[in-house]
């Protein structure tokens, strides 16, 4: 294996580290000028199906800002084809499904992934960034089961979850079928993901801060809990994160997980004084990245601060890059989060 620099395996795992190590949700993509050349000619599956140049905007983000990780480009739809889902992203709307999920028979029809089979594309890509390409760990991923059933049953985003809320409580016995169905997948898709290479694992459970405490506890603890206790023995961190999910937090820091990832609503010290033990990864607000670098280096700075008062923090952005922020600004972060930390 190539690569050398395991600092943030370190902090993931909550060690002491010798500066605080930095990746970004969404560093591959659409705020890169190389990105959107490629984009022009090829849609984001058409680059994940050729190993070469998924390699390349894999890498482009840790060759531009020297960042602590590499996450592989894909999609949290990436693995949905596979189980018989239509799904296609459109230019600034997001995944669209040409098949909803309505009802239990369309659940029963679905399904189960074969990833070495279905999606080798994405092991190719992982193999050959991580034994000849990369210096830093690679980042596998995989989508929450709410999150995924959110576009799934709603045919692409929404804002309220209506049709999704709907049959979680009209049909509980159908939505556990549907959570299962899509924890097996992901449990088989992240497992391929490890013995291909990826050393940490994100799940991004981003939409699940929709539902409140108590449904949280009744209707995506238990599957959350199955998908990580089947994961744990695999021996890589394991990293949660969710957006708007504060509420849930104490929740998630019961669950057999390495790393908790924070949005920008909730500060580091809040997380610890409400009793959060594990390694946190965030949470600069991107909108902040926007602004002067002299409020960047401010609010930076003060994350870095509060980050210091536990070993482990890694650092990250509240959600992900958007296509306005700057990739100069991404690497004057980048050197200011090490240069600070250390
Ligand atoms: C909810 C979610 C999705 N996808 C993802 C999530 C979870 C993280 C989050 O909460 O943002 C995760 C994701 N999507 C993408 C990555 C690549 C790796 C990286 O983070 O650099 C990752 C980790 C590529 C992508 N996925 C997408 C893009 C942008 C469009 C494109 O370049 O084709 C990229 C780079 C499309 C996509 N796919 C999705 C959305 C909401 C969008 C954006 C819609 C838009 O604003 O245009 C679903």
């Amino acid at each position: 294996m190539k690569e050398s620099n395991d600092t943030i395996l370190k902090a993931f795992r909550g060690e002491e580290t010798d500066y605080t190590p930095v990746w970004f949700m969404r560093q591959a993509g659409r705020s890169q000028p190389e990105y959107r050349k490629l984009k022009e000619k090829y849609s984001l599956f058409e680059i994940t199906h050729q190993p070469e140049l998924c390699a390349y905007v894999t890498r482009l983000p840790v060759e531009q800002y020297g960042v602590d990780a590499a996450i592989l480009y894909k999609d949290i739809m990436s693995p949905l084809p596979a189980i018989g889902v239509d799904v296609e992203i459109k230019k600034g709307i997001g995944p669209i499904i040409h098949n909803p999920v309505k009802n239990r028979a369309d659940i029963a029809k679905l399904g189960t992934i074969e990833p070495e089979v279905d999606v080798p594309y994405v092991f190719d890509t992982i193999r050959l960034l991580t034994r000849e390409q990369l210096s830093v760990p690679l980042i596998g991923f995989s989508g929450a089961p709410f999150t995924l059933a959110s576009y799934m049953i709603e045919g692409g985003p929404s804002k309220n979850y209506n049709k999704t809320k709907s049959l979680m409580y009209s049909d509980p016995e159908a939505w556990f079928m549907l959570m299962d169905k899509l924890a097996d997948m992901t449990i088989t898709y992240v497992r391929s993901q490890i013995a291909a290479g990826a050393r940490a694992i994100q799940i991004f459970d981003s939409w699940v801060g929709a539902l409140n405490e108590t449904d949280y506890r009744a209707f995506i603890k238990p599957v959350m809990e199955r998908i990580f206790n089947e994961l744990q023995p695999e021996g890589v961190p394991l990293i949660l994160f969710g957006v708007g999910a504060r509420h849930l937090a104490g929740q998630w820091d019961d669950l057999p997980i390495d790393v908790l990832g924070l949005d920008w609503r909730m500060s580091i010290t809040e997380a610890r004084e409400m009793g959060i033990t594990k390694p946190l990864q965030g949470n600069l607000d991107p909108s902040i990245l926007l602004a002067d670098w002299s409020v960047i280096e401010e609010r930076t700075k003060q994350i870095l601060d509060e980050g210091r008062q536990h070993p482990a923090h890694i650092f990250n952005l509240g959600h992900g890059v958007t296509p306005d922020i700057s990739p100069e600004t991404l690497k004057r972060l980048t050197h200011l989060i090490h240069d600070y930390s250390k």
